[in-house]
């Protein structure tokens, strides 16, 4: 489905040499498979969103080949390039809603380009909105929008064009546990309903856990390792933490010891 061979890149400052300059990948290879949720997970600066990028061409290889969907993205030209981002969407960290549109007018942007007519953008828009349980909201303005809502909105917009793909770039970053939650269950759903492939970006290890069927892990721009399916499975779910369990109205009392600690630091802080 989506094949990276040999990919490289390097980012030069203004007026530096051609020796010189960043590698942000170094001969990255990788397969995702047809329908799975593939995780890219790794620190910051790992080279996370520049191998994300390279898959819908917004970012081009100095050496290696891109193939998605059987399409050579290294070997095509703007306007070709153009027609294939039409099959693959993609979300952000800050949802990149335009402010000055409603939430129908943002979902439908896609089809705009697509040169869709206005009643097509209008059933296909609140299709997808009710698909992310948002029909409702159609004529706000994404200022009135919780965060999560402006994903669920993005992810929407992104599905519009019935792409086969979707690329999502820490689409949780910015969202409470809670929240994060719901998108993952969005962004599951997605991928089951609809069969869509989905690429996600993240630093964060328990959304990959949760999310995705296999994960690869970057270092300095190289991929060090892919996870399979089993070892996915293996990965320890983390304690719930402290406000999830409140929230969810866990009874609470402390363990004896953090009772215990608790007292012996009221009772030293009354001595000072
Ligand atoms: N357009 C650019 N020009 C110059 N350097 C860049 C550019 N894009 C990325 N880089 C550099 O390439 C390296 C990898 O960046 P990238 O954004 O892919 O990392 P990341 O793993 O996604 O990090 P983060 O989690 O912080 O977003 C970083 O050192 C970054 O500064």
């Amino acid at each position: 489905m989506i094949s990276l061979d040999g990919v490289s890149k390097r980012f030069y400052e203004r007026g530096s040499r051609a020796d010189q300059g960043y590698e942000a990948l170094r001969s990255v290879s990788l397969e995702v498979k047809q329908g799975e949720i593939h995780g890219i997970i790794g620190s910051s600066g790992a080279g996370k969103s520049t191998l994300l990028r390279m898959l819908n061409g917004l970012e081009q290889p100095d050496a290696g080949d891109v193939i998605v969907n059987g399409q050579h993205l290294t070997r095509m030209s703007d306007r070709a390039l153009r027609q294939v981002r039409q099959s693959i969407g993609m979300i952000f960290q800050h949802f990149n809603l335009v402010s000055n549109r409603t939430v129908l007018g943002n979902v439908s942007m896609p089809l705009e380009l697509a040169g869709a007519s206005r009643p097509e953008r209008r059933e296909r828009g609140l299709e997808v909105l009710r698909f992310v349980g948002l029909e409702e909201k159609a004529r706000q303005y994404p200022a009135q929008l919780s965060g999560g809502q402006k994903q669920r909105v993005a992810i929407a917009r992104a599905l519009a064009s019935h792409p086969a793909v979707l690329l999502c770039d820490e689409p949780t970053s910015s969202l409470d546990p809670q929240t994060t939650g719901g998108i993952l269950e969005v962004l599951r759903h997605v991928n089951e309903t609809m069969g869509v492939t989905i690429v996600l970006v993240t630093h964060e290890m328990e959304v990959a856990r949760r999310l995705c069927h296999r994960i690869s892990v970057m270092r300095e721009g190289q991929l060090v390792r892919t996870l399979s399916e089993s070892e996915v499975n293996r990965i320890p779910a983390p304690q719930p933490d402290m406000l999830t369990s409140l929230l969810e109205g866990d009874s609470w009392a402390g363990t004896g010891s953090d009772t215990q600690r608790l007292k012996e630091q009221e009772d030293n802080e009354d001595v000072t």
